[in-house]
C-alpha cells in the first residue's frame, strides 16, 4: 500500500510581472486525511499547485514533497498523482488509449489502466472517444490518470467541478477511502460547501496569502453573538472600546470575536443594561466568506 508524504509549502512567493499571485505562503498537508485548499477565484490556488508540480518556478520559497521537489522525484507518476483543472485530452482518442500511452511512457504496468478505469467508474466507457465525454466523465478520467501510478500523494485541482450530486457523493467516498489508506490528498476548490463533507483539514488563502489553516471543526466553531440594549449606541461604544468588531444587524448588534459571556461582562462593566444576548453559530460558508474578505458579498 503506498503511503503518503507531507506536502510542504514554505515561504512561497510567486510573481507574474507586477502581479504577486502568491505571497509568503507556508502550510503543510499531512498524509492520512483529505485536505481542502480553498480560496475565491484568483486567490492563488492554481499558481501554488503549478509551482508544487514544477510547472512554473517559484519567485522565492519552496514547495516540496517531504523536502523533494517534484522534478527531483525518481518516479513522479508513482509518487504524486495530479489532476489539474482543464486537463486536456485528445478528443479523438479513447480513455483507455490515453491511459495506456501514459502508462507505457512511465513504465507502469498496463493492467493499471483497467484498474483505474474501474476505480473511477468508467469501465464501460473506456473504449469511447474522450470527445464525447461529459464534464463529469472528464473529471473521472482526470482522476483515473492521477491514480495510474498508484501514488501516495494526490493533488487535485477542483475535482468536483462539473459533477452532479451523485458524482460529488461518489468522489467524496473515493477520496476519503484513498486518504484512509494513508495517502496525502489535497483538493482545491473555490467553494467550501462543495468540499465541506469531504475534507478533514482546510487551508484557506485569499489574495495569495494564508488566512486559515486547521481543522474544519475548528473553523466551524466560529461564533457570532447578537446583543442589544435599549441604548444601543452606548452598548456599541462599550464593545468597540473593548476591541470587539460590531455591525448593525436587524435585531441587534452582531459581535464577532468574543463569546456571549464576554459581551455580558463588557456590558456590565460599562453599566449598560442588555435587552438581548444570544450566541449564534455562523454558517460555515459565512465564516469562509468572512475570512476571505468577501463577507459583504455574501
Ligand atoms: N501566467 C500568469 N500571468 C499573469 N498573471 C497570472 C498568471 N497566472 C495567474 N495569474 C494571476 O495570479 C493571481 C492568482 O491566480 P490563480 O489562477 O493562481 O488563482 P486561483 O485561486 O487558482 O483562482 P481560480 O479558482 O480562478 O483558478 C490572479 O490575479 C491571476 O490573474
Amino acid at each position: 500500500m503506498p503511503t503518503g508524504v507531507p506536502i510542504e509549502i514554505r515561504s512561497l512567493t510567486k510573481s507574474f510581472g507586477a502581479v504577486e499571485a502568491v505571497t509568503d505562503l507556508s502550510f503543510t498537508v499531512q498524509p492520512g486525511q483529505v485536505t481542502g485548499f480553498l480560496g475565491p477565484n484568483g486567490a492563488g490556488k492554481t499558481t501554488t499547485l503549478r509551482v508544487l508540480l514544477g510547472l512554473v518556478a517559484a519567485s522565492s520559497g519552496t514547495a516540496t514533497f517531504a523536502g523533494t521537489a517534484y522534478r527531483d522525484l525518481t518516479h513522479p507518476l508513482a509518487s504524486v498523482g495530479t489532476a489539474l483543472e482543464a486537463a486536456s485530452f485528445n478528443p479523438g482518442r479513447t480513455a483507455a488509449n490515453h491511459l495506456a500511452v501514459y502508462a507505457v511512457a512511465a513504465g507502469i504496468e498496463r493492467s493499471r489502466v483497467g484498474t483505474v478505469l474501474d476505480q473511477v467508474g468508467l469501465t464501460e466507457y473506456g473504449d469511447r472517444r474522450v470527445g464525447g465525454y461529459s464534464l463529469g466523465m472528464r473529471q473521472r478520467l482526470g482522476l483515473a490518470f492521477a491514480l495510474l501510478g498508484d501514488p501516495g500523494v494526490l493533488v487535485l485541482d477542483e475535482p468536483v467541478n462539473g459533477l452532479d450530486p451523485e458524482g460529488i457523493r461518489w468522489m467524496r467516498g473515493l477520496l476519503r477511502a484513498l486518504a484512509a489508506e494513508g495517502r496525502t490528498v489535497l483538493v482545491s476548490s473555490h467553494l467550501l460547501t462543495e468540499v465541506q463533507q469531504t475534507v478533514d483539514e482546510v487551508i484557506i488563502i485569499s489574495r495569495g496569502r494564508l488566512v486559515y489553516s486547521g481543522t474544519l471543526d475548528d473553523l466551524e466553531a466560529g461564533t457570532t453573538v447578537v446583543a442589544d440594549a435599549p441604548d444601543r449606541a452606548r452598548l456599541g461604544a462599550a464593545l468597540r472600546g473593548a476591541g470587539s468588531q460590531i455591525e448593525q444587524g436587524p435585531d441587534g448588534l452582531i459581535v464577532t470575536g468574543v463569546t456571549a459571556a464576554e459581551v455580558g461582562a463588557i456590558a456590565l462593566a460599562a453599566g449598560v443594561p442588555l435587552s438581548k444576548l444570544t450566541a449564534r453559530q455562523e454558517g460555515l460558508e459565512d465564516v469562509f466568506l468572512e475570512l476571505v474578505g468577501e463577507g459583504d458579498r455574501a
